[in-house]
């Protein structure tokens, strides 16, 4: 999504002005030429050599930017020594990498550390680093995959990290260091959540990446991976692909903001002649069948808008996720949900799919919140893991609030038909969403 890259991590930097002491800059986007150059760009000065491990400081920790800002930048105030190391998490479908940087602009008396986060796509990924005995921590399935690779070719070491314990330390950091890092998205509108730190366990986390991780977090270092499904953002990419020959994904994801499922799913009103089916309190504009209008269709396949494919696609993988999520949130009696993952992407419609469906199968009791950093939890935790910090060190009340409250949100805006009336979720029997 070209359009909506407000999150170059070369122009956050620039863009920080004289205030900012660093942050994490946290692209998003796969795009191949200012992640490689960054990436390129940073990696020799950013990777430690394992001998000299100079010391995190996470306390003070705070996002750098406005409200609109998505990934932005998180600012280490109290970070005094410098840090050369980054971290990666190699997934199924993307890189992301997060390091250090010092800030260039800043004085002398001003000297803060940034932190910062790229989203790379796998199969652009390259390095131009040729160093020896260097160390990464890395977490993801491609620790394992690429471990060789990046010996043969870089020299780099990479040492593993379990995925679930990064996502899970991620997860945490953000939600305890982090203000204005976890939202509910419902009907379009974006509201930052508050988390008493005293209360913040046990939650549900869910990270929606190629496939979908559900874990139960009870404290730091303490979780279940008790579900998760093959129905993820792989599917909606891979699929979507499929039936719409689209290039990337954020075409793919445009796309669904012009799009009317209602050509593509049946709908219960498709099938009660246009009626509701109100004793078991479906209404006629709920889906019945996602996808199941085109059995019946007189219509070539090439008739079927590729607009509408991936809005239904969305709607059905958005909402299977929220609905899964809430059925594991009820079976461990879990009221806050937490989303994670790069399908989230911020996207309106996706968050505000997902909102529904917990909402609506709870009947209001559990909540879906969603993380600024969302594609950047495993990565977070690898390189949070160089020290094994206790989160228990971080000073809450020292966290600086550095932008004005009621900036509006950019991916906010709602694109694609309503969701639904959510009174309908008052009715005995709701079975699907409108
Ligand atoms: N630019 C992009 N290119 C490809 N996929 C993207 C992009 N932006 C968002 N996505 C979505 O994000 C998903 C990958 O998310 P994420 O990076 O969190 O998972 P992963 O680590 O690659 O996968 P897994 O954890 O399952 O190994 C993709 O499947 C796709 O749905
Ligand atoms: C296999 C992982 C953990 C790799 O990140 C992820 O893609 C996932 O959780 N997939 C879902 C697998 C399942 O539980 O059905």
């Amino acid at each position: 999504m070209a359009a909506n890259n407000s999150s170059n991590p070369i122009q956050n930097q620039e863009e920080l002005g004289e205030e900012g002491g660093g942050g994490a800059g946290v692209k998003h986007e796969a795009e191949e030429e200012a992640s490689s150059s960054a990436a390129q760009a940073s990696a020799p000065t950013m990777m430690h050599r394992s001998s000299s491990r100079p010391q995190l400081d996470l306390s003070g920790a705070a996002i750098h930017g406005t409200l609109e800002d998505r990934n932005p930048t998180i600012l280490l105030p109290n970070q005094s020594d410098d840090i050369s190391h980054l971290a990666l998490d190699i997934g199924g479908s993307l890189i992301k990498l997060i390091y250090f940087s010092r800030h260039a602009e800043h004085s002398t008396e001003d000297k803060r550390k940034q932190f910062y986060a790229v989203g790379v796509d796998s199969p652009s990924w390259r390095s131009g680093a040729q160093p020896d005995d260097i160390v990464i921590k890395a977490t993801g399935g491609g620790a394992y995959k690429y471990a060789d690779l990046f010996k043969e070719r870089l020299g780099v070491s990479l040492e593993k990290e379990d995925e679930m314990d990064c996502l899970v330390a991620g997860a945490n950091f953000l939600l305890k260091a982090i203000r204005h890092e976890a939202f509910t998205h419902m009907d379009g509108q974006k509201e930052y959540v508050q988390i008493d730190q005293n209360e913040l366990f046990p939650f549900l986390l869910v990270n929606v990446g190629s496939g979908v991780s559900i874990i139960k977090v009870d404290g730091h270092g303490k979780f279940q991976r008790v579900s998760g499904t093959n129905v993820g953002g792989g599917t909606y990419w891979g699929l979507g692909r499929l039936m719409t020959k689209c290039k990337s994904f954020d075409e793919l994801l445009e796309l669904s903001q012009r799009g009317d499922n209602s050509t593509i799913d049946m709908l219960v009103g498709d099938i009660y002649g246009g009626l509701d089916y109100s004793k078991i309190g479906l209404s006629a504009s709920t889906i019945a069948s996602s996808f199941g209008k085109t059995i019946s269709d007189n219509k070539e396949l090439s008739d079927y808008r590729p607009e509408d494919i991936s809005l239904s696609l969305l709607r059905m993988i958005s909402y299977n996720i929220g609905q899964i999520s809430y059925l594991n949130a009820l079976r461990y009696g879990l009221k806050r949900i937490f989303f994670g993952g790069f399908f989230i992407r911020g996207h309106a419609y996706t968050m505000d799919t997902i909102s529904f469906a917990v909402n609506f199968w709870s009947k209001g009791e559990a909540k879906a919140m969603f993380l600024r950093h969302e594609g950047f939890l495993g990565a977070l935790g690898a390189f949070m893991s160089y020290e094994k910090h206790g989160l228990d060190d971080l000073r809450i009340h020292h966290l600086v609030e550095r932008f004005p409250m009621g900036a509006p949100y950019v991916g906010g805006k709602i694109h694609g038909p309503p969701l639904g009336d959510l009174n309908e979720k008052e009715r005995p029997f709701s079975l699907g969403h409108g």
